[in-house]
């Protein structure tokens, strides 16, 4: 009997079923099960008191990140310079503990390797093409740009697949937004993903995971899939993945933890038939012309809130829903904007380049190029660049990139969360404004009553020249 053509993902689906359920309900197999310090200590602690063990501590990956500052972590002897925040030093003690504990490699704030665990998990080639991927972090989507079905999960899921290796899971529905076409100057994958929040709107992708397919995504580089897939939750959606291909293959290949020789053959085999069908139909079709998408840049407190930086900040009665109306009249009072003003002509103090979404070696390039030979504005107090990981620190270097940075007055720093969420020392103070390759422009996301822009590294850095919001092709 031929087969029902299938997406992607329900080929990734299909082949990690360990029990269908009468409910429609299904136990699915987990690959790879990523860590970290804020979401795994009350899991850990509940395997220790029932007395169970980690069931494959070897496909379980422990980084912290989300709390560790980015200033220098150890002394010149090596000890620890103590955390003086005490839940995010407890948390990190904890992780220490509870990884050698239960068997599971820890990758440590003293190691090279460690940075965000979504860059990390790529990086290391821990995330593979075809693998369910776990990890307790919204943000776990990121490595669906590999062609994985990855997603996040709450504590007492992260407990559930520490003991089990499975969680049980209803099928979600499958949307495709296909973007078609060539990207214009300037345009860069997070400008794909700000695009496509604004056209799917914050919650147009619940209850779906969304395949991204056409020719703008086939070019995008790994990191560029790895930041459109990063941001799928931010349109609802249970996870965001592109199928794997050549590039992707190529990006795997001798990552410590891929699969070597006749394994290798082997997966590449299977990883180039999980390509959804033709004739594979989805749930729901977005397409989106390339042609559309300009440098975009975010004036609310919502990732939907997108407007292309040639903008001017809209009014709340462009919005023909009345929620999203006074949505955006409290959205304006808290970035203290006015409706009709040119987005170019707004202020910034503050400039962060890093997070899961940008944090990568492609995006400290782009931010770079546009630096180089530059310097960020005087009213500009504050700009970082925080790296991804250790790794992509270390490239960045022999690149030269951080000497373009410091030259641009920006400080170079250790690898973590950082701005991107106020849960370490890196805030951005109130009332003040940020352009921010983040992922989340929430109120107080990046400190209480910080202001936040979501732009791509290169609109990050040409704004920190302007000391505005800027548009990176008609930058002086
Ligand atoms: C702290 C963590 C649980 C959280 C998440 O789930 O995403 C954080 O990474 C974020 O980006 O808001
Ligand atoms: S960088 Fe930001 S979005 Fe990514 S995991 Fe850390 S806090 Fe979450």
């Amino acid at each position: 009997m031929a087969s029902r053509p299938r997406t992607l993902y329900e080929k990734i689906w299909d082949a990690h079923v360990v029990e269908r359920r009468d409910d429609g309900t299904c136990l699915i197999y987990i690959d790879r099960h990523l860590v970290h310090e804020v979401t795994s200590p009350q899991a850990f602690e509940a395997l220790r008191l029932t007395g169970r063990k980690v069931r494959r501590p070897d496909l379980t990956l422990a980084v912290p990140d989300h709390n560790l500052p980015t200033t220098a972590r150890r002394d010149a002897t090596g000890k620890r310079i103590p955390i003086a925040d005490v839940e995010s030093a407890q948390q990190l003690a904890a992780l220490e503990v509870n990884a050698p504990e239960f068997g599971i490699r820890l990758i440590g704030d003293a190691d090279v390797e460690q940075g965000i665990v979504h860059v990390v998990g790529p990086e290391q080639g821990f995330s593979l093409p075809g693998a369910t991927i776990v990890c307790g972090d919204s943000h776990t989507a990121c490595h669906g740009g590999l062609g994985a079905l990855a997603f996040g999960i709450g504590t007492s899921e992260v407990e559930h697949v520490l003991a089990t290796q499975t969680l049980l899971l209803a099928q979600a529905k499958t949307m495709e937004v296909r973007v078609e076409g060539q990207l214009g100057p300037g345009v860069s994958a997070k400008d794909v993903v700000l695009h496509i929040g604004g056209v799917l709107r914050a919650s147009g992708g619940s209850g779906y995971v969304i395949e991204y397919t056409g020719s703008a995504i086939r070019d995008l580089s790994i990191e560029g899939r790895l930041t459109v897939s990063n941001m799928a939750i931010e349109h609802g959606a249970r996870a965001g993945l592109i199928a794997p291909d050549d590039k992707t293959f190529a990006y795997v290949k001798g990552r410590p933890y891929a699969p070597k020789s006749a394994d290798w053959d082997k997966a590449v085999a299977w990883w180039r038939s999980l390509a959804s069908d033709p004739g594979a139909t989805y749930d729901k079709v977005v397409v989106i012309d390339a042609a559309d998408i300009v440098p975009s840049v975010t004036w609310g407190t919502s990732p939907e809130d997108v407007v292309p930086i040639t903008a001017t900040v809209p009014a709340p009665e462009d919005f023909a829903d009345p929620s999203k109306q006074d949505a955006a009249r409290k959205s304006l009072d808290y970035m203290g904007l006015t409706a009709g003003q040119k987005l170019t002509e707004v202020e910034i103090q503050n400039v962060f380049i890093g997070s899961c979404t940008n944090s990568r070696i492609e995006d400290l390039r782009a931010a770079a190029a546009v630096l180089k030979g530059r310097t960020k504005a005087a009213n500009v107090k504050w700009a970082i660049v925080v790296p991804g990981s250790g790794l992509v620190k270390q490239q960045a270097e022999a690149e030269g990139l951080d000497q373009i940075f410091l030259a641009a007055g920006f400080e170079w720093r250790e690898p973590g969360c950082s701005a991107c969420l106020g849960m370490n020392p890196d805030k951005v103070p109130p009332g003040e404004r940020c352009a921010s390759t983040s992922n989340r422009n929430f109120v107080g996301r990046q400190g209480p009553g910080a202001r936040t822009h979501l732009v791509s590294p290169a609109t990050a850095a040409a704004s920190a020249v302007a000391g505005k919001l800027a548009d990176v092709r008609t930058l002086a």
